[in-house]
Protein backbone atom coordinates (compact mmCIF):
# COMPACT_ATOMS: atom_id res chain seq x y z
CA UNK A 1 0.00 0.00 0.00
CA UNK A 2 0.95 3.57 -0.42
CA UNK A 3 1.53 5.91 2.17
CA UNK A 4 -0.61 9.12 1.63
CA UNK A 5 -0.68 12.25 3.17
CA UNK A 6 -2.60 15.43 2.03
CA UNK A 7 -1.55 18.98 3.04
CA UNK A 8 -5.03 20.80 2.65
CA UNK A 9 -8.15 18.50 3.48
CA UNK A 10 -10.76 20.91 3.67
CA UNK A 11 -10.43 21.97 0.55
CA UNK A 12 -12.69 20.70 -2.83
CA UNK A 13 -9.19 19.53 -4.36
CA UNK A 14 -8.59 17.92 -1.15
CA UNK A 15 -11.97 16.26 -0.04
CA UNK A 16 -11.65 15.13 -4.37
CA UNK A 17 -8.52 13.07 -3.29
CA UNK A 18 -10.17 11.43 -0.14
CA UNK A 19 -13.08 10.33 -2.83
CA UNK A 20 -10.56 9.27 -4.73
CA UNK A 21 -8.16 7.28 -3.03
CA UNK A 22 -10.78 5.97 -0.86
CA UNK A 23 -11.85 3.77 -4.23
CA UNK A 24 -7.96 3.23 -5.02
CA UNK A 25 -6.27 -0.55 -4.26
CA UNK A 26 -2.64 0.50 -3.79
CA UNK A 27 -3.05 3.60 -1.18
CA UNK A 28 -4.10 4.62 1.70
CA UNK A 29 -4.37 8.08 3.07
CA UNK A 30 -2.34 8.30 6.39
CA UNK A 31 -2.61 11.80 7.50
CA UNK A 32 -4.77 14.45 6.23
CA UNK A 33 -4.07 18.30 7.19
CA UNK A 34 -5.91 21.30 8.31
CA UNK A 35 -4.93 24.67 10.28
CA UNK A 36 -8.77 25.12 10.87
CA UNK A 37 -10.05 21.69 11.67
CA UNK A 38 -8.10 20.41 13.80
CA UNK A 39 -8.81 17.41 16.01
CA UNK A 40 -12.03 17.38 13.84
CA UNK A 41 -12.75 13.74 11.97
CA UNK A 42 -12.99 13.16 8.20
CA UNK A 43 -16.03 11.20 8.64
CA UNK A 44 -18.16 14.06 10.64
CA UNK A 45 -17.25 17.03 7.69
CA UNK A 46 -17.83 14.88 5.49
CA UNK A 47 -20.21 12.26 5.51
CA UNK A 48 -20.67 10.69 2.22
CA UNK A 49 -16.79 9.42 3.79
CA UNK A 50 -18.15 8.24 6.96
CA UNK A 51 -17.81 4.72 5.70
CA UNK A 52 -14.22 5.37 4.09
CA UNK A 53 -12.39 7.27 6.90
CA UNK A 54 -14.16 6.06 9.96
CA UNK A 55 -11.17 6.92 12.08
CA UNK A 56 -9.64 9.60 9.77
CA UNK A 57 -8.56 13.28 11.80
CA UNK A 58 -7.62 16.39 10.81
CA UNK A 59 -3.87 17.34 12.30
CA UNK A 60 -2.16 20.62 11.90
CA UNK A 61 0.62 20.25 8.91
CA UNK A 62 3.78 18.60 10.68
CA UNK A 63 6.99 17.15 8.68
CA UNK A 64 7.72 14.20 10.41
CA UNK A 65 4.57 13.47 9.50
CA UNK A 66 4.05 13.75 6.24
CA UNK A 67 7.59 12.55 5.31
CA UNK A 68 6.60 9.40 7.38
CA UNK A 69 4.16 8.44 4.12
CA UNK A 70 5.33 7.64 0.46
CA UNK A 71 3.81 10.90 -1.01
CA UNK A 72 2.28 13.85 -0.39
CA UNK A 73 -0.08 15.78 -2.09
CA UNK A 74 -0.60 19.59 -2.03
CA UNK A 75 -4.08 20.71 -2.25
CA UNK A 76 -3.07 24.42 -0.83
CA UNK A 77 -3.41 28.02 -1.52
CA UNK A 78 -0.47 28.80 -4.00
CA UNK A 79 2.96 29.31 -1.89
CA UNK A 80 2.29 26.52 1.00
CA UNK A 81 4.12 24.06 -1.45
CA UNK A 82 7.12 25.89 -1.47
CA UNK A 83 7.33 26.17 1.95
CA UNK A 84 7.51 22.61 2.18
CA UNK A 85 8.49 20.49 -0.67
CA UNK A 86 12.07 20.75 -0.16
CA UNK A 87 12.53 18.89 3.40
CA UNK A 88 9.73 16.56 2.28
CA UNK A 89 11.86 15.83 -0.69
CA UNK A 90 14.99 15.48 1.23
CA UNK A 91 13.76 12.74 3.04
CA UNK A 92 12.94 10.55 0.75
CA UNK A 93 9.16 11.32 -0.19
CA UNK A 94 7.82 12.35 -3.07
CA UNK A 95 5.26 15.55 -3.97
CA UNK A 96 2.25 16.03 -6.45
CA UNK A 97 1.32 19.94 -6.12
CA UNK A 98 -2.36 20.56 -7.36
CA UNK A 99 -1.36 24.27 -6.72
CA UNK A 100 0.65 26.41 -9.64
CA UNK A 101 3.90 26.29 -7.32
CA UNK A 102 5.93 24.11 -9.95
CA UNK A 103 3.98 24.85 -12.70
CA UNK A 104 6.01 28.06 -14.80
CA UNK A 105 9.72 26.81 -15.63
CA UNK A 106 10.87 30.88 -14.79
CA UNK A 107 10.48 32.19 -11.55
CA UNK A 108 10.60 35.42 -12.48
CA UNK A 109 7.70 35.24 -14.51
CA UNK A 110 5.39 33.12 -12.04
CA UNK A 111 6.62 35.84 -9.16
CA UNK A 112 4.83 38.56 -11.77
CA UNK A 113 1.39 36.21 -12.06
CA UNK A 114 1.37 34.99 -8.59
CA UNK A 115 1.82 38.31 -6.87
CA UNK A 116 4.49 37.44 -4.63
CA UNK A 117 8.06 35.87 -4.56
CA UNK A 118 9.16 32.34 -5.65
CA UNK A 119 9.62 30.58 -2.97
CA UNK A 120 11.52 27.62 -4.74
CA UNK A 121 13.36 28.21 -7.41
CA UNK A 122 15.84 25.59 -6.82
CA UNK A 123 13.44 22.82 -6.79
CA UNK A 124 12.40 23.72 -10.57
CA UNK A 125 14.59 22.02 -12.17
CA UNK A 126 13.31 18.91 -10.50
CA UNK A 127 9.96 19.54 -11.57
CA UNK A 128 7.61 17.90 -13.89
CA UNK A 129 4.29 18.82 -15.65
CA UNK A 130 1.81 16.60 -14.97
CA UNK A 131 0.19 16.42 -17.99
CA UNK A 132 0.28 12.30 -18.92
CA UNK A 133 -0.81 12.84 -22.41
CA UNK A 134 2.50 14.74 -22.61
CA UNK A 135 4.95 13.83 -20.13
CA UNK A 136 4.30 10.12 -19.00
CA UNK A 137 7.99 9.23 -19.44
CA UNK A 138 9.14 12.23 -17.45
CA UNK A 139 6.32 11.52 -14.43
CA UNK A 140 7.65 7.78 -14.22
CA UNK A 141 11.16 8.81 -12.30
CA UNK A 142 9.41 11.99 -11.20
CA UNK A 143 10.00 12.70 -7.25
CA UNK A 144 8.21 16.38 -7.65
CA UNK A 145 4.70 16.91 -9.72
CA UNK A 146 3.24 19.93 -10.98
CA UNK A 147 -0.23 19.31 -11.38
CA UNK A 148 -1.82 21.35 -14.36
CA UNK A 149 -4.02 23.68 -14.10
CA UNK A 150 -7.97 22.98 -14.83
CA UNK A 151 -8.02 25.48 -17.56
CA UNK A 152 -4.39 24.31 -19.00
CA UNK A 153 -5.67 20.84 -18.56
CA UNK A 154 -8.55 21.35 -20.74
CA UNK A 155 -6.74 23.88 -23.49
CA UNK A 156 -3.83 22.45 -24.19
CA UNK A 157 -5.43 18.35 -24.40
CA UNK A 158 -7.73 20.04 -27.71
CA UNK A 159 -4.83 22.21 -29.24
CA UNK A 160 -2.09 19.34 -28.58
CA UNK A 161 -3.12 17.09 -31.67
CA UNK A 162 -2.84 20.78 -33.95
CA UNK A 163 0.19 22.36 -32.12
CA UNK A 164 2.39 19.19 -32.24
CA UNK A 165 2.06 18.61 -36.03
CA UNK A 166 1.69 22.39 -36.76
CA UNK A 167 -1.67 21.72 -38.54
CA UNK A 168 -2.84 25.42 -37.33
CA UNK A 169 -1.61 28.64 -37.35
CA UNK A 170 -0.31 29.37 -33.93
CA UNK A 171 0.26 33.18 -33.49
CA UNK A 172 -3.72 33.76 -33.18
CA UNK A 173 -5.69 31.08 -31.28
CA UNK A 174 -8.36 31.69 -29.24
CA UNK A 175 -9.71 30.08 -26.15
CA UNK A 176 -12.91 30.74 -24.90
CA UNK A 177 -13.67 29.02 -21.63
CA UNK A 178 -16.26 28.33 -18.77
CA UNK A 179 -15.52 27.09 -15.94
CA UNK A 180 -18.01 25.92 -12.78
CA UNK A 181 -17.94 28.19 -9.17
CA UNK A 182 -15.68 25.27 -7.35
CA UNK A 183 -13.01 26.26 -9.11
CA UNK A 184 -13.11 29.00 -7.14
CA UNK A 185 -12.02 26.75 -4.05
CA UNK A 186 -14.11 26.48 -0.60
CA UNK A 187 -12.89 29.88 0.66
CA UNK A 188 -15.84 32.46 1.15
CA UNK A 189 -15.57 34.87 -1.80
CA UNK A 190 -18.47 37.35 -2.75
CA UNK A 191 -18.58 36.10 -6.32
CA UNK A 192 -18.78 32.43 -5.24
CA UNK A 193 -22.14 33.38 -3.67
CA UNK A 194 -25.32 31.44 -4.77
CA UNK A 195 -27.03 35.47 -5.49
CA UNK A 196 -23.96 36.31 -7.32
CA UNK A 197 -22.99 33.44 -9.50
CA UNK A 198 -26.51 31.43 -10.05
CA UNK A 199 -28.72 32.39 -12.72
CA UNK A 200 -25.66 34.41 -14.58
CA UNK A 201 -22.77 34.12 -16.82
CA UNK A 202 -19.41 36.45 -16.66
CA UNK A 203 -15.77 36.86 -18.45
CA UNK A 204 -12.82 37.66 -15.92
CA UNK A 205 -9.42 37.64 -15.79
CA UNK A 206 -9.34 39.33 -19.77
CA UNK A 207 -6.39 41.27 -20.02
CA UNK A 208 -4.49 37.87 -18.45
CA UNK A 209 -5.03 35.42 -16.59
CA UNK A 210 -2.69 33.12 -14.48
CA UNK A 211 -3.22 30.35 -16.69
CA UNK A 212 -2.28 32.27 -19.41
CA UNK A 213 1.59 31.70 -19.34
CA UNK A 214 0.47 27.96 -18.15
CA UNK A 215 -1.01 27.39 -21.31
CA UNK A 216 1.41 29.28 -23.52
CA UNK A 217 4.16 27.22 -21.94
CA UNK A 218 2.64 24.03 -22.89
CA UNK A 219 1.80 24.58 -26.41
CA UNK A 220 5.43 26.55 -26.92
CA UNK A 221 6.71 22.88 -26.22
CA UNK A 222 4.50 21.20 -27.82
CA UNK A 223 4.86 23.22 -31.13
CA UNK A 224 8.38 24.02 -30.81
CA UNK A 225 8.16 27.80 -31.04
CA UNK A 226 5.75 30.92 -29.21
CA UNK A 227 2.00 30.51 -29.57
CA UNK A 228 -0.75 33.64 -29.50
CA UNK A 229 -3.46 32.85 -27.53
CA UNK A 230 -6.19 34.58 -26.15
CA UNK A 231 -8.13 33.63 -23.00
CA UNK A 232 -11.12 34.07 -21.73
CA UNK A 233 -12.64 32.69 -18.61
CA UNK A 234 -15.61 32.93 -17.94
CA UNK A 235 -17.68 31.92 -14.41
CA UNK A 236 -21.15 30.13 -15.10
CA UNK A 237 -23.89 28.71 -12.54
CA UNK A 238 -22.71 25.15 -12.18
CA UNK A 239 -20.42 23.12 -9.72
CA UNK A 240 -18.11 21.14 -11.51
CA UNK A 241 -16.82 21.20 -14.85
CA UNK A 242 -15.15 23.29 -17.63
CA UNK A 243 -15.94 23.72 -21.30
CA UNK A 244 -13.49 25.15 -23.31
CA UNK A 245 -13.94 26.47 -27.03
CA UNK A 246 -11.37 26.70 -29.21
CA UNK A 247 -10.82 28.50 -32.36
CA UNK A 248 -7.76 28.53 -34.89
CA UNK A 249 -6.97 28.69 -38.49
CA UNK A 250 -6.05 25.13 -40.42
CA UNK A 251 -3.13 25.21 -42.46
CA UNK A 252 -4.91 22.48 -44.87
CA UNK A 253 -8.43 22.58 -45.52
CA UNK A 254 -7.92 18.53 -46.98
CA UNK A 255 -6.69 17.22 -43.87
CA UNK A 256 -9.37 14.78 -41.70
CA UNK A 257 -9.25 16.45 -38.39
CA UNK A 258 -11.78 13.93 -36.68
CA UNK A 259 -9.03 11.16 -37.75
CA UNK A 260 -5.64 13.10 -36.47
CA UNK A 261 -7.63 13.66 -33.02
CA UNK A 262 -8.81 10.12 -32.63
CA UNK A 263 -5.17 8.86 -33.67
CA UNK A 264 -4.03 10.85 -31.55
CA UNK A 265 -5.39 10.06 -28.31
CA UNK A 266 -6.15 6.32 -29.19
CA UNK A 267 -4.13 4.69 -26.30
CA UNK A 268 -4.66 7.50 -23.89
CA UNK A 269 -7.28 5.93 -21.30
CA UNK A 270 -8.52 9.70 -19.75
CA UNK A 271 -8.81 11.31 -23.41
CA UNK A 272 -12.00 10.42 -25.34
CA UNK A 273 -12.64 11.77 -28.99
CA UNK A 274 -16.30 12.04 -29.60
CA UNK A 275 -17.78 11.29 -33.06
CA UNK A 276 -17.69 13.56 -35.53
CA UNK A 277 -20.93 15.53 -35.15
CA UNK A 278 -21.25 15.51 -31.00
CA UNK A 279 -20.63 17.84 -29.02
CA UNK A 280 -19.12 16.85 -25.48
CA UNK A 281 -21.05 18.28 -22.26
CA UNK A 282 -19.57 18.74 -18.92
CA UNK A 283 -22.39 16.34 -17.29
CA UNK A 284 -20.70 13.52 -19.20
CA UNK A 285 -17.26 14.04 -17.27
CA UNK A 286 -18.66 14.74 -13.67
CA UNK A 287 -16.92 13.08 -11.48
CA UNK A 288 -14.81 11.44 -13.73
CA UNK A 289 -11.32 11.56 -14.62
CA UNK A 290 -12.02 12.50 -18.54
CA UNK A 291 -11.56 14.98 -20.84
CA UNK A 292 -14.13 14.32 -23.76
CA UNK A 293 -13.32 16.31 -27.14
CA UNK A 294 -14.66 17.30 -30.58
CA UNK A 295 -13.49 18.78 -33.49
CA UNK A 296 -15.17 20.37 -36.54
CA UNK A 297 -14.42 22.99 -38.97
CA UNK A 298 -18.00 24.34 -39.70
CA UNK A 299 -19.12 25.25 -43.47
CA UNK A 300 -15.67 23.61 -44.59
CA UNK A 301 -14.10 26.79 -44.13
CA UNK A 302 -10.49 27.06 -42.62
CA UNK A 303 -11.26 27.78 -39.08
CA UNK A 304 -11.35 24.48 -37.19
CA UNK A 305 -13.22 24.53 -33.71
CA UNK A 306 -12.27 22.14 -31.31
CA UNK A 307 -14.25 21.71 -28.07
CA UNK A 308 -13.07 20.29 -24.38
CA UNK A 309 -14.67 19.40 -21.49
CA UNK A 310 -13.32 18.24 -17.91
CA UNK A 311 -14.39 18.22 -14.45
CA UNK A 312 -12.46 20.69 -12.63
CA UNK A 313 -12.12 18.70 -10.02
CA UNK A 314 -10.74 15.64 -11.44
CA UNK A 315 -8.83 15.73 -14.37
CA UNK A 316 -8.61 18.91 -13.69
CA UNK A 317 -6.80 18.48 -10.46
CA UNK A 318 -7.16 15.50 -7.70
CA UNK A 319 -8.18 13.09 -10.70
CA UNK A 320 -5.39 14.11 -13.23
CA UNK A 321 -2.94 14.17 -9.65
CA UNK A 322 -3.50 10.47 -8.83
CA UNK A 323 -3.13 9.74 -12.40
CA UNK A 324 0.43 11.39 -11.97
CA UNK A 325 0.54 9.01 -8.57
CA UNK A 326 -0.50 5.74 -10.55
CA UNK A 327 2.54 6.30 -12.79
CA UNK A 328 5.45 7.24 -11.08
CA UNK A 329 4.72 4.57 -8.70
CA UNK A 330 4.16 2.20 -11.25
CA UNK A 331 0.65 1.15 -11.23
CA UNK A 332 -1.75 0.59 -13.63
CA UNK A 333 -2.38 4.06 -14.54
CA UNK A 334 -5.72 3.97 -14.63
CA UNK A 335 -6.41 2.18 -10.44
CA UNK A 336 -8.66 3.84 -8.73
CA UNK A 337 -9.83 6.10 -11.65
CA UNK A 338 -12.09 4.60 -13.82
CA UNK A 339 -15.22 5.27 -12.39
CA UNK A 340 -18.45 6.54 -14.69
CA UNK A 341 -19.62 10.39 -14.75
CA UNK A 342 -22.36 11.06 -12.61
CA UNK A 343 -25.67 11.65 -14.79
CA UNK A 344 -28.01 13.91 -13.73
N1 LIG B 1 -10.79 24.13 -7.26
C1 LIG B 1 -10.34 23.71 -8.42
O1 LIG B 1 -11.11 23.42 -9.35
C2 LIG B 1 -8.87 23.57 -8.66
C3 LIG B 1 -7.94 23.97 -7.73
N2 LIG B 1 -6.60 23.83 -7.99
C4 LIG B 1 -5.60 24.30 -7.03
O2 LIG B 1 -5.53 23.36 -5.96
C5 LIG B 1 -5.23 24.05 -4.75
C6 LIG B 1 -6.35 23.80 -3.75
O3 LIG B 1 -7.55 24.30 -4.31
P1 LIG B 1 -8.96 24.19 -3.59
O4 LIG B 1 -9.13 22.83 -3.05
O5 LIG B 1 -9.95 24.74 -4.52
O6 LIG B 1 -8.70 25.22 -2.38
P2 LIG B 1 -9.56 25.51 -1.11
O7 LIG B 1 -9.45 26.97 -0.86
O8 LIG B 1 -10.91 24.90 -1.29
O9 LIG B 1 -8.77 24.71 0.04
C7 LIG B 1 -7.49 25.06 0.47
C8 LIG B 1 -6.99 24.06 1.53
O10 LIG B 1 -5.66 24.41 1.92
C9 LIG B 1 -5.56 24.55 3.35
N3 LIG B 1 -4.62 25.65 3.59
C10 LIG B 1 -4.80 26.97 3.32
N4 LIG B 1 -3.69 27.68 3.63
C11 LIG B 1 -2.79 26.79 4.11
C12 LIG B 1 -1.47 26.91 4.61
N5 LIG B 1 -0.83 28.08 4.66
N6 LIG B 1 -0.84 25.78 5.02
C13 LIG B 1 -1.45 24.57 4.98
N7 LIG B 1 -2.71 24.39 4.52
C14 LIG B 1 -3.38 25.50 4.07
C15 LIG B 1 -6.97 24.83 3.81
O11 LIG B 1 -7.21 24.31 5.10
P3 LIG B 1 -6.80 25.06 6.43
O12 LIG B 1 -6.83 26.54 6.14
O13 LIG B 1 -7.79 24.62 7.44
O14 LIG B 1 -5.41 24.56 6.76
C16 LIG B 1 -7.80 24.04 2.79
O15 LIG B 1 -7.94 22.70 3.24
C17 LIG B 1 -5.10 25.53 -5.10
O16 LIG B 1 -3.76 25.85 -5.34
C18 LIG B 1 -5.91 25.64 -6.37
O17 LIG B 1 -5.50 26.71 -7.12
C19 LIG B 1 -6.18 23.24 -9.13
C20 LIG B 1 -7.06 22.84 -10.09
C21 LIG B 1 -8.48 23.00 -9.93
C1 LIG C 1 -13.70 29.60 -11.32
C2 LIG C 1 -12.33 30.00 -10.86
O1 LIG C 1 -12.15 30.93 -10.11
N1 LIG C 1 -11.32 29.27 -11.32
C3 LIG C 1 -9.95 29.52 -10.94
C4 LIG C 1 -9.05 28.52 -11.61
C5 LIG C 1 -9.16 27.18 -11.02
C6 LIG C 1 -7.93 26.80 -10.30
O2 LIG C 1 -7.97 26.60 -9.13
O3 LIG C 1 -6.81 26.73 -11.00
P1 LIG C 1 -5.38 26.57 -10.36
O4 LIG C 1 -5.12 25.17 -10.25
O5 LIG C 1 -4.39 27.21 -11.24
O6 LIG C 1 -5.35 27.26 -9.06
C7 LIG C 1 -9.46 30.87 -11.42
O7 LIG C 1 -9.91 31.36 -12.43
O8 LIG C 1 -8.51 31.36 -10.80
Amino acid sequence: MIKVAIVGGTGYTGVELLRLLALHPHAQVEVITSRSEEGVRVADMYPNLRESYPELVFSVPQVDKLTACDVVFFATPHGVAHGLADEILQAGTRVIDLSADFRLEDAEEWSQWYGQPHGAPHLLADAVYGLPEVNREAIKTARLIAVPGCYPTAVQLALLPLVEAGLAETQQIIASCASGVSGAGRGAKIGSLFCEAAENMVAYGVSGHRHLPEIKQGLRRAAGQSVGLTFVPHLVPMIRGIHATLYATVLDRSLDLQSVYEQRYQNEPFVDVLPAGVCPQTRSVKGANMCRIAVQRPQDGDVVVVMAVIDNLVKGASGQAVQNMNIMFGLDESSGLNSAALIP
